[in-house]
């Protein structure tokens, strides 16, 4: 697992969202996995790699033509069309800002007659496109990635959740601060979902997220910290600002960056080919749980 820190949001923003157009760019198609298959969180934390990868699609330097998107959650019992919905964030935050064809963004339908066939066919959907090349992830203060709250299976799959107290009283803001507008169900990809991807980038910015950043780094995986589950993953970094680390040892820390500077050296002198996942690995080498 790779730990980049970055000063602040926008530069963890700027980061992560170069990184995602290179990896786009640098794909290629073939007959059995033709698109790149992206995965994709809401709430603020990726907001400033929106921002960016919009910056570059008008710049020209990446086009979401060809790319297929798969959402990690939706609220249960809201409207599509509510403006706190998943699908209302990810049409204003980006998809209506790029050339995303809409029948290649996929988002669960939280309003599904039939909830679990919804996430049943969701996870075969991703199968049917290949898998996920890269699941970009936020997390929870609590350390849960997607919706997966702590307690949750490691080897969870899409699937129903409750939101914890604590998750509900965080996304009250986004409700008029009234929690009792908040939606108490969720669907979501499950962990082992999320580690299926050939490679996983977590974003973990604020002080308010740094006891999550540390217990997941630096203690077991622990499903009461679910994020923690990247350990286990083969192709794993976690982009986080300085604010995130204040709970990280000092040594941890020194020896991220460290590894950091060596890897742009080595990148430098050997190119990046060598340090990126195989495109088609993933059946082969990521756990499944
Ligand atoms: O980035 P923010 O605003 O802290 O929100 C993170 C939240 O969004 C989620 O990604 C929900 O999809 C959760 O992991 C978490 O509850």
């Amino acid at each position: 697992m790779r730990l980049i820190i970055r000063d602040d949001k926008s530069s963890v923003g700027a980061f992560t969202a170069t990184y995602i157009a290179k990896r786009i760019n640098e794909f290629k198609p073939t007959e059995d996995h033709p698109n790149f298959v992206l995965g994709l969180p809401t709430g603020s934390s990726p907001l400033p790699v929106y921002h960016k990868l919009i910056e570059l699609y008008v710049r020209d330097k990446v086009s979401f033509k060809d790319v297929i998107t798969f959402n990690m959650d939706e609220y249960v019992g809201i409207p599509k069309s509510h403006p706190e919905s998943y699908h209302s964030f990810m049409f204003d935050n980006f998809f209506s800002k790029v050339d995303i064809d809409p029948k290649n963004a996929h988002i669960l339908n939280g309003e599904a007659d039939n909830l679990v066939e919804e996430c049943e066919k969701y996870e075969e959907l991703i199968e049917s496109v290949g898998g996920i090349d890269l699941f970009l992830g936020g997390i929870g203060e609590d350390g849960h990635i997607a919706f997966n709250e702590p307690g949750s299976s490691l080897a969870s799959r899409t699937r129903m959740k409750t939101l914890a107290y604590d998750t509900i009283v965080a996304n009250a803001r986004f409700f008029d601060n009234d929690i009792q507008k908040v939606p108490r169900m969720a669907l979501t990809v499950g962990i082992a979902t999320v580690m299926s991807a050939r490679e996983v980038i977590i974003l973990i910015t604020g002080k308010h997220k740094a006891p999550a950043l540390a217990k997941s780094i630096e203690e077991g995986m622990n499903h009461m910290w679910t994020v923690s589950a990247i350990q286990q993953h083969p192709w794993a970094m976690v982009v986080a600002d300085e604010d995130a680390t204040l709970e990280l040892r000092v040594g941890t820390v020194r020896y991220f960056k460290s590894i950091e500077s060596v890897q742009a050296e080595q990148e430098l002198k050997y190119g990046n080919a060598a340090l990126r996942p195989k495109q088609r690995s993933i059946h082969a080498s990521s756990p499944r749980f």
